[in-house]
């Protein structure tokens, strides 16, 4: 008899607490994107499970930072790739598992359309909004259930996303990453976290990185926080000046290596450019004017004291600036060895890199000094600077516990069954489930028609396309745009109608978006998305395979209420109808770090039978 503990045993209890869906899971093949928190947990789960085949996609590395919580990893893993190391030790738990690695980005072109196609189910493990809508987006191209899930410190989320089923990722707006004024970063701070923002994104870069112009961090527009007014004084003022410091910085840039290099940033950040700022008296009418510090004054401070450690600990003044000026020595000899070697000279700021991490820790309480603002320890400005809310190893278990036994309904073909799952620390319950919404029929990444297009892509042309295939058989009018990553033609721009597919860079895979732009809204059509599909060279006297007429649905003019419609789903929902959970508390949608937001839940309504039916068809969405 195989014992409990061994992989047989296992195999065996699992199989009856499972039944027949234990054989179906044996038959899966699955996809995992993103073997961080969430993706180790839940590699364990599959392979514990015992689901037959595990792709596993990570484009990054293991980091020591990592370890306390992405246990498939040790430290003699630190620096290999996630992917490969996962699927090595997951291997070990159960041998009757095939497992599939691959370090690199999901974005990547290998892994297109028909590739996604071969999956019986897809597990979203990320840390980024960018992948998650990219995989939203081959999901529902591909027409295979997606299993989103997401944490931020003691919250979790899960949900369930099948085309023409269930709302996708892109049905309700995810909200951006906070980003600051740029007057308040530049010249008018009253928190902590204004000056880490300035050290990270303003004063890290011109010295060490890209410009500023270039980071999301500064918005540019009107001052939300201190009110229009404020922030068009300090514009008005201001901008000029802000240029020619940026202009004296890079001057200063170029004396890195030199002995008194920290002491010139010194005089110019924490001394001139506070004078000046400081003279503006109509800035400080209502606010505590800053206090320049000079390099005179802080040398006489630090005599011979040692560069602290403790990252715990609130530094003082001398000790930030001994911090400051030892980091920026790191840093300036990273930058010159790696000019030496003719690399690439631009270092980020990453949380985890300690020379990076000192240098904006440092700067920014120095600056907080200056500007009367409390300042803050290296370990609480590591959580600010790089966006932290710790991550938690339990929340990360028992949300990728919900998107096995999520998956276990997808399997079993009961979408019906299927729920948003919501952890959660503050109210009555730690767990709370919201039936899944029916798609948005405003979105424009699942609102849409589809069709794979089967061409030989240098042979096809974008005229031939649109007179043949757009107008000839979908009857559009000359009112479209078209856009393959940007706009390739529309009425006014007919530049490259003479160009094949693949001089555009249309290749098998690529999405070619036509938008109808009819005058009268009422005739306007959903987006239509072709997926190319790249036709052996010479296989036919035609360049590409005419489609077969089918109406494309008009673009809802207001989303349809909820009351109105059914849903019936190919393959995916076994009666064909999403129940309703009146009744039941709808909670502040939560993940990590690009996930969280304010994405209001409204309470679900009821879903009943009515004469609009939305049908899911081959790749195309159809309203009756
Ligand atoms: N485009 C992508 N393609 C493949 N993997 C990705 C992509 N974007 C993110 N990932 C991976 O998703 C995982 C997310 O895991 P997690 O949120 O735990 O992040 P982490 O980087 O390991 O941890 P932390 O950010 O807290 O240091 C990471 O391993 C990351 O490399
Ligand atoms: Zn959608």
């Amino acid at each position: 008899m195989a014992r409990m503990g061994s992989a047989a045993g296992r195999n065996k209890s699992v199989k009856r607490s499972l039944g027949p869906l234990h054989a179906v899971i044996q038959q899966s093949k699955v996809l995992m994107v993103g073997a961080g928190g969430i993706g180790c947990e839940l590699l364990k789960n599959l392979v514990l499970t015992g689901f037959g085949e595990v792709h596993i996609v990570d484009l990054d590395t293991i980091d020591l930072s990592n370890l306390n919580r992405q246990f498939l990893f040790g430290r003699q893993h630190i620096k290999k790739s996630k992917a490969l190391v996962a699927k090595e030790t997951a291997s070990k738990f159960n041998p009757n598992v095939s497992l599939v690695a691959y370090h690199a980005n999901i974005k990547d072109s290998q892994f297109n359309v028909e590739w996604f196609r071969g999956f019986d189910i897809v597990f979203n493990a990320l840390d980024n909004l960018d992948a998650r809508r990219h995989v939203n987006q081959m999901c529902l191209a591909a027409n295979v259930p997606l299993v989103e899930s997401g944490t931020t410190g003691f919250n979790g989320q899960v949900q369930v996303i099948a085309k023409g089923v269930t709302e996708c990722y892109d049905c309700t707006t995810k909200p951006v990453p906070k980003s600051f004024p740029v007057c308040t970063i530049r010249s008018t701070p009253s928190q902590p976290i204004h000056c880490i923002v300035w050290a990270k994104s303003y004063l890290f870069n011109e010295l060490f990185g890209a410009s500023e112009d270039d980071s999301a961090e500064f918005d540019h527009s009107e001052d939300a926080e201190n009110g229009i007014t404020s922030c068009v004084a300090v514009k008005a003022q201001e901008i000029k000046n802000l240029r020619q410091e940026a202009a004296e910085l890079k001057r200063i840039r170029e004396t890195m290596g030199q002995p008194e290099f920290a002491e010139n940033i010194f005089e110019k950040v924490f001394n001139k450019d506070i004078i000046r700022l400081a003279e503006m008296k109509d800035m400080w009418k209502t606010r505590k004017a800053p206090n320049p510090l000079s390099f005179k004054y802080i040398s006489a401070e630090i005599e011979d004291k040692a560069v602290p450690t403790s990252d715990q600990k609130i530094w003082t003044l001398a000790e930030n600036y001994l911090v400051f000026a030892d980091s920026l020595d790191r840093l300036s000899k990273r930058i010159l060895e790696d000019k030496k070697a003719g690399k690439d000279v631009i270092l980020s700021f990453d949380k985890d890199d300690e020379d990076t991490l000192d240098f904006v820790a440092a700067s920014a309480n120095i600056r907080s000094h200056i500007f009367g603002i409390a300042t803050q320890s290296k370990f609480d400005i590591k959580q600010m600077a790089g966006n932290i809310i710790p991550a938690i190893a339990t929340t990360n278990a028992i949300t990728a516990g919900l998107c096995v036994t999520q998956a276990f309904k997808v399997l079993k073909k009961k979408l019906s069954d299927a729920r948003m799952v919501f952890l959660s620390m503050s109210g009555d319950r730690g767990l709370t489930t919201e039936s899944l919404r029916p798609p948005n029929p405003s979105c424009q990444v699942c609102g849409v028609a589809r069709l794979d297009f089967e061409c030989d892509t240098k042979a096809t042309t974008l005229e031939e396309f649109k007179e043949k295939v757009l107008q000839g058989v979908f009857g559009y009018s000359e009112s479209i745009s078209l856009i393959h990553e940007k706009l390739i033609y529309d009425e006014d721009y007919d530049d490259n109608l003479a160009s094949s597919f693949a001089q555009l860079g249309i290749k098998d895979g690529s999405f070619l978006t036509v938008i109808d732009e009819s005058d009268d809204d009422a005739d306007r059509r959903v987006n239509f998305i072709f997926q190319i599909k790249e036709r052996p060279q010479g296989e036919s006297d035609t360049p590409f395979v005419t489609p077969t007429r089918f109406e494309i649905p008009k673009r809802p003019a207001q989303p349809p209420s909820l009351d109105s419609l059914v849903l019936t789903g190919k393959d995916h929902s076994s009666n064909g109808t999403i129940p309703s959970k009146d009744g039941e508390v709808s909670r502040k949608r939560k993940a990590d770090d690009e996930l969280t937001g304010d994405n209001e839940h409204e309470p679900h309504k009821k879903v009943k039978a009515a004469n609009d039916v939305i049908v899911i068809d081959d790749g195309f969405i159809e309203i009756d």
